[in-house]
């Protein structure tokens, strides 16, 4: 038996939010696993992946080609590059809250090696896998689907997720951290991510220079700010399923975190929502795919989106996908900067730290495209009462 469990979720109402709408867990006692070599061949998917009809995903939603930013001259300090790089990001950042980068100096080797790890790693018997489980409110650790707390509209997938943290004399803490759970075995393992996480916390700094200077800004503001980052890794891999006509491997949602840096395998499975419709994101494997996140719509005054998206899954071949969520450091206070703000543009969210955010969507609401309205409406509603 594949599944059997759900736990209890602590819902909140706001005059915007009412739990059923999200389908929160209800308390029957039981627990639900999703092991992937069962369920990769069944026919008839378990209800709780079936998502609503006005939800089903195309799997064959129409391309969306977007120019490709080009960030060798950028990060290089050609002004020229520079113009047109924070040119096109701008436009795309207010339009939908996603760009594509090339030539990001990131090592190739090393993005194979991130994603060979993750086959690694998910084709290990669950109950390997499991030595790394995430609790209940954590937001770190294997997790299979979203068993532990929803009952509903589960998604198609299987995580790895874990603490990167980038600050003056930070240790080799992903290398322990496997070390630690998974034994001596994954010390190779835990050294590919490092690597793979300081790349991307390098590569991220860059962006920041640009969005700073695509929003007017300085271009030290955003880097400086995330120059001390308490970011996540999540390894995202998706089983074949028999219907994916009916299900989701990520529902539709915006990152709560700052900015997301995706690099999907060559199966495809991403989309966007542009335009009001749904549209693919074809694999590059020499592109990442940049997401700004609710917490960098919150920093840029709502100026630049952010990113709806999701993930569809298909029913051959296994997809696999890395995110590096950028984070603030805890004590970062989620303000934007004054040139962003003036009395024909004044302030749309109000101050609040990541830490906040982040344990309103494990403890409170599971993310969608609503989390940072939600949330905006909930801290009011609390510094009211
Ligand atoms: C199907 C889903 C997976 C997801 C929760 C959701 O209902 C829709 C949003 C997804 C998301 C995006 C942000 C975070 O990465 C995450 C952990 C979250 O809270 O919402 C994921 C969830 C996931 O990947 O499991
Ligand atoms: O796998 C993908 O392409 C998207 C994953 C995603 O949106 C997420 O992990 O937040
Ligand atoms: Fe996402």
């Amino acid at each position: 038996m594949a599944i059997d469990c759900i736990k209890t979720m602590p819902s909140i109402t706001t005059p915007q939010h009412h739990p059923k709408d999200q389908d929160q867990c209800k308390d029957d006692g039981k627990s639900f696993v999703f092991d992937a070599q069962v369920l990769r061949h069944q026919t008839n998917i378990p209800q709780q992946f079936v998502w609503p009809d006005h939800e089903k995903p195309n799997i064959n939603a129409p391309e969306l080609q977007v120019p490709l930013v080009d960030l060798g001259d950028f990060l290089s300090g050609n002004p020229v590059a520079a113009v047109e790089a924070s040119r096109l990001v701008g436009e795309a950042c207010k339009k939908h809250g996603f760009f594509l980068v090339v030539n990001h100096g990131v090592d190739k080797t090393l993005i194979a090696h991130a994603h060979n790890y993750v086959d690694t790693f998910f084709k290990l018997p669950l109950s390997e896998k499991q030595k790394a489980q995430r609790k209940i409110g954590e937001s770190c650790g294997y997790a299979s689907s979203f068993t532990g707390r929803f009952s509903s509209k589960l998604p198609w997938k299987e995580t790895l997720s874990f603490r990167y943290t980038a600050e003056e004399n930070s240790s080799k803490h992903i290398e322990e951290y496997f070390h630690n759970r998974m034994g001596e075995d994954f010390a190779e393992f835990g050294t590919v991510y490092q690597d793979y996480c300081e790349a991307m916390s390098t590569l991220s700094l860059g962006i920041m220079e640009l969005l700073g200077m695509s929003l007017g800004v300085s271009r030290e503001h955003f880097r400086e700010f995330f120059n001390e980052n308490d970011s996540i890794m999540r390894l995202n891999y998706y089983p074949p399923c028999q219907k994916p006509d009916l299900t989701l491997g990520t529902g539709p949602h915006c990152d709560p975190t700052s900015l997301t840096i995706l690099h999907q395998d060559q199966v495809g499975g991403l989309q966007v929502f542009v335009d009001n419709e749904w549209r693919s994101i074809n694999p590059n494997f020499d592109a990442f795919v940049v997401n700004i996140g609710d917490t960098f719509m919150a920093l840029s005054n709502g100026i630049y989106k952010s990113c709806l998206h999701r993930a569809v899954v298909n029913s051959q071949t296994p997809r696999k996908s890395l995110a590096f969520f950028l984070c603030p450091k805890n004590d970062k206070m989620v303000t934007p900067p004054h040139e962003l703000v003036d009395t024909c543009n004044p302030r749309i969210y109000p101050d609040f730290t990541w830490p906040m955010l982040l344990e309103f969507t494990q403890k409170h609401y599971r993310a969608d495209m609503k989390t940072l309205e939600v949330f905006t409406n909930w801290l009011h509603q609390r510094s009211l009462s």
